[in-house]
């Protein structure tokens, strides 16, 4: 007889520190910058890079607009593209929900991460990091996304068994 598990998942504040085992925070927060445009403004330079894994690779900017999510949410499967980053940059300024494992065969079921962002932070996921596709804490949510474009599969999904119960709840 298969043993059911059930897991319950509560996201954290999103860290840059939580994150780097996942990939990059794309904020200002206490980031270092530097003057341009003579002095009027500042940039925040290379927060994420765009990581592309074959040569005529391309990087692209899309916008997914994206319906909310109820909470809470039986977490079915999580995805991994393996020949590229993807970022996604809130444009509305709503925090938004994160769940990842680091990359490997199949996702560590039990060492899933969730996190929520402040509403202006953004992420990019490094190659192979497994997350959820985007979730969406409002009734529709508009994402600028940088991702990579090219030959081959480049999203690998892996769908939890039955008897494996993993929810997403609500912050304490
Ligand atoms: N499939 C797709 O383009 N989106 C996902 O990769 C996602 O992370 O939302
Ligand atoms: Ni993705």
């Amino acid at each position: 007889m298969t043993e059911l598990t059930r897991q319950i998942l509560r996201p954290e504040p999103l860290t840059a520190e939580a994150f780097a085992p996942y990939g990059d925070v794309i904020e200002t927060g206490d980031r270092d910058f530097f003057m341009i445009n003579n002095g009027s403004t500042k940039r925040f330079h290379r927060l994420g890079e765009v990581i592309l894994g074959k040569p005529d690779d391309r990087a692209i900017i899309s916008i997914f607009r994206a319906q909310g999510l109820t909470i809470p949410l039986r977490i079915k499967l999580l995805e991994r593209h393996p020949f590229g980053s993807q970022a996604f940059i809130p444009m509305k300024q709503n925090p938004f929900l994160l769940l990842v494992a680091e990359p490997g065969d199949v996702p560590d079921q039990t060492a899933i991460r969730a996190f929520i962002t402040d509403g202006t932070q953004g992420v990019n996921y490094h190659p192979g990091v497994w997350h959820h596709p985007v979730l969406s804490c409002v009734a529709e949510d508009d994402f600028l996304v940088v991702d990579r474009e090219g030959e081959g599969n480049n999203c690998d999904e892996h769908y939890f068994a039955d008897t494996t119960e993993i929810y997403l709840e609500a912050a304490e």
